[in-house]
């Protein structure tokens, strides 16, 4: 890449200089402009989510969650068999079509999230515990986990970038 000819990373466009009379490279997204041509070093530089992707949870906690508590409850006292049931319920209701994962997380969700639906921005390896990237992950854009073991709780998550 960065020769004159090869095809021009995401966002960027030639253009020609009226007052030198000769094309220089502009990047849409960023408003950069330069006289060479860009490399896939600017790529990485220009977009910041690379390698990373976006997902929102739903988490149910349970007496032995890291945490037990949360916005909902001072206390935490369900089992894990019963944070289970709700969590596979809350799939279950997913599944069929009957609610979101997004407005299920709002009401239900254990996770300081849970005011927003659930999302979590955009991260990469190596930000969240090792099971819950490793779903992550493994999810397709507009694709449901199973239920996912943290150390925080069971977590149903839902790709969305
Ligand atoms: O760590 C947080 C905050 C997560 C967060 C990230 C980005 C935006 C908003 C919230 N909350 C924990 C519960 C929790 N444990 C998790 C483990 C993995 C992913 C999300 C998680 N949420 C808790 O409340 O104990």
């Amino acid at each position: 890449m960065g020769d004159k000819h090869s095809a021009l990373p995401p966002n960027w466009e030639v253009r020609t200089s009226r007052s030198r009379n000769m094309p220089y490279y502009f990047n849409k997204e960023t408003k950069e402009s330069r006289w060479d041509p860009p490399t896939g070093a600017d790529v990485k530089k220009t977009n910041p989510t690379a390698g990373k992707i976006r997902v929102s949870h739903l988490l149910v906690k349970h007496s032995g969650s890291r945490r037990p508590s949360s916005w909902k409850q001072d206390n935490i006292t369900r089992t894990k068999e019963e944070a289970l049931e709700l969590i596979e319920n809350y799939q279950q209701q997913i599944k069929t079509g009957i609610t979101s994962l997004a407005e299920l997380a709002l009401t239900e969700s254990d996770c300081s999230s849970a005011k927003h639906n659930g999302d979590l921005g955009w991260f990469g390896r190596g930000q969240m515990q090792p099971a819950f990237e490793q779903a992550s992950y493994a999810l397709k854009v507009g694709e449901l986990s199973e239920p996912v073991f943290s150390d925080s709780g069971i977590h149903l998550i839902y790709r969305t970038g």
